[in-house]
């Protein structure tokens, strides 16, 4: 089945591109680790997941790339023929002259019902395209003004039109240091309406990725084409094909419907991380050997103690005893100090996949009370190697992990908004008081019920 991806504003294109292309490089790698005839299931099952037709043999993303500024989409539209490897549709963009300038409102009020019909056409033609159709991948910022206003739009037309078809976002959360004065504001009127829409928000922050990006690849001018190879690498680690039952050489079918049906149990969960290990610059990579026992020893600790890379995990975080509520349970102002989760899907690729024991992610400590780990963990094994590395495991987990940052960011918000600072920014393009306040209810809704899990 297919996946359709929506690519809004600079950061949704940015980030798009570098997922196809990450994808195309991994799937046309020699460093596969598999037989011929494998491989070639594997590319195949990669392309109609991601890739239309070819044209003269040259490959489609299955994209529709929206932005009111043409700049980005016409360096990503280069970049991709540049690559002789894949290119998008010559009918797959909407731009206009001028960007949101930083206004969820103008995105959201103005430019999504102004365009409205001619995205949502482009997007019809592509979802066209598709002899089965699994569902919507929409990437974009929740700080800006045209990723996410206009996101949070077509996500929101997406889920009229298409309400049997599955929805996930790709959410990139800003830079704590702050960026842009209002990105609180845009990111809590971006999350509480993607949670009224989506079926799932994936969400990355960029001070996580940044950090991966100085301490685990050693780059030392970190821009953000660095950002999001690493963050394209996680997300490739995630959609790549699967094998859809332990020793069957089959590949699942249908990617969203199983990521959804493994990981959002229950509708007021609905916010997943992705970690992954290893995460080396090439160099290193060279001189190092792993095995499963260690990668998913690190990969447990970074679960539970909320770290989002192998390094600087803190050790001395454990499992509750089982019937007592971890401390961190009875209030937000006590340290989070263990991250209980509602569901997590272990994903191991290469070498010796069998082997690998992943039972310590069985243990019913890690979990909220009210499901059991055989209904809250899966894991799903292939022995095709995904990108350079030999083995490699990723979590995609729907857990506490941003329980903190979202309660900060609606707290900043709040403080803002109490002011009456820059509300008139918004109030003039048609969002209310009201709609604040509406945001703010809902968000504070998700912090309680992700704090008493
Ligand atoms: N990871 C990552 N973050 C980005 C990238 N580009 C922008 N951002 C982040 O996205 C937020 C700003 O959103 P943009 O996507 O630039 O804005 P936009 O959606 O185009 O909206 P307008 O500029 O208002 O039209 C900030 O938090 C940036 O840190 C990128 O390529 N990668």
């Amino acid at each position: 089945m297919s996946i359709v991806t929506v690519q809004l504003g600079q950061c949704g294109n940015q980030i798009g591109f570098e997922v196809f292309d990450a994808l195309l490089s991994d799937s046309h790698s020699s460093q596969g680790l598999c037989s011929m005839r494998e491989n070639e299931a594997y590319q195949a099952s990669c392309k109609e997941r991601f890739f239309s037709e070819e044209e003269n043999g040259v490959p489609i993303a299955r994209a529709v790339l929206v932005d009111m500024e043409p700049k980005v989409i016409n360096q990503m539209l280069s970049k991709a023929a540049q690559s002789g490897q894949w290119k998008y549709g010559q009918h797959a963009c909407f731009c206009q002259k001028q960007g949101s300038g930083n206004n969820w409102a103008y995105g959201y009020s103005v430019h999504g019902p102004r365009h409205e019909e001619s995205i949502m056409n482009i997007i019809r033609k592509e979802v066209e395209k598709c002899d089965s159709f699994s569902g919507f991948f929409i990437i974009m910022s929740m700080a800006g003004g045209t990723g996410s206003g206009l996101g949070a739009f077509v996500t929101q037309n997406l889920e009229d039109q298409y309400s049997n078809s599955l929805k996930m976002n790709q959410i990139i959360w800003p830079y704590g240091t702050g960026e842009v004065i209002v990105q609180n504001y845009n990111s809590i009127l971006t999350l509480s309406h993607l949670y009224r829409s989506s079926d799932a928000l994936l969400l990355h922050e960029n001070d996580a990725i940044h950090k991966i990006c100085a301490k685990l690849m050693n780059i030392k001018q970190i821009s953000f084409s660095d950002i999001n190879q690493v963050l394209a690498h996680q997300l490739g680690s995630v959609f790549q094909p699967t094998y859809s039952a332990e020793s069957s050489f089959h590949y699942r079918r249908n990617p969203l419907g199983d990521l959804m049906e493994h990981l959002v149990p229950h509708p007021e969960f609905k916010m997943l991380s992705v970690r992954n290990i290893p995460h080396m610059s090439e160099n290193s990579l060279a001189y190092t050997t792993f095995t499963w026992a260690g990668l998913l020893k690190h990969l447990r600790q970074m679960l539970i103690s909320n770290a989002k890379m192998e390094e600087g995990i803190d050790r001395h975080v454990w499992p509750p005893l089982s019937g007592l509520p971890p401390l961190s349970k009875m209030s937000l102002n006590k340290d989070l100090h263990f991250n209980t989760s509602i569901a997590n899907l272990v994903i191991l690729r290469g070498k010796d996949v069998q082997s690998a024991d992943v039972e310590g992610f069985k243990d019913p400590a890690l979990y909220t009370s009210w499901l059991k780990p055989v209904n809250a963990f899966n894991v799903w094994k292939t022995q095709r190697a995904f990108s350079k590395y030999e083995k490699s495991a990723v979590l995609v987990s729907n857990s506490q992990f941003l329980v903190k940052p979202l309660d900060m960011i609606v707290g900043k918000a709040w403080n803002m908004f109490a002011s009456k600072a820059y509300i008139h920014q918004y109030t003039k393009f048609g969002i209310e008081e009201e709609d604040f306040l509406d945001s703010f209810t809902s968000l504070e809704q998700v912090v309680a019920s992700y704090c008493n899990l």
